[in-house]
């Protein structure tokens, strides 16, 4: 169970405040999607949201990126799972360039991280 790994990607087709920056609400809601698949590979139930700690906002998540969302179980007690969750950018538009042009970042941009507690039945 230890080391479990689930990853999900999504295209990022609004933002929310100016500029098209995405609000940070949005990175959690993704964290909630990924820590769900890892309750049901390691516990075959969609498991809940117990809490978050540690969220850091490291840099801006903004309409036209690419984002993966990435949870890794760190811990495991008799019915609570620890993951370590991290949202990075893959992509990201450059309309300064042509209005649909885009590029792929390498290395992709750290974007949040934060640790939540995930509960099993
Ligand atoms: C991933 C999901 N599919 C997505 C979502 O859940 S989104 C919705 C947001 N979450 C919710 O709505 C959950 C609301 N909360 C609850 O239903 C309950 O509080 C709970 C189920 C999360 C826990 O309640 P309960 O089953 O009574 O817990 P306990 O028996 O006291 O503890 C069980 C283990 O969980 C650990 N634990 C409980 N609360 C917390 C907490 N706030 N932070 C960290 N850890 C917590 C507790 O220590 C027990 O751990 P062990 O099993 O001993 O390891």
């Amino acid at each position: 169970m230890i080391g479990t790994t689930v990853s999900h990607r999504r295209y990022v087709a609004d933002g929310h405040y100016g500029g098209g920056l995405v609000d940070g609400a949005y990175a959690l809601a993704l964290f909630g999607d990924v820590a769900t698949e890892v309750c049901i590979r390691t516990d075959g139930d969609e498991g809940l949201l117990a809490g978050y700690a540690d969220v850091r906002f490291l840099a801006p998540v903004r309409a036209g990126d690419v984002v993966e969302a990435t949870a890794v179980v760190v811990a495991a007690g008799a019915r609570s799972r620890t993951l370590d969750l991290r949202l990075t950018v893959l992509c990201r538009a450059r309309r300064d360039v042509r209005p649909s042009a885009a590029e792929v970042l390498d290395p992709p941009l750290p974007a949040v991280t934060a640790r939540a507690t995930v509960v099993v039945p």
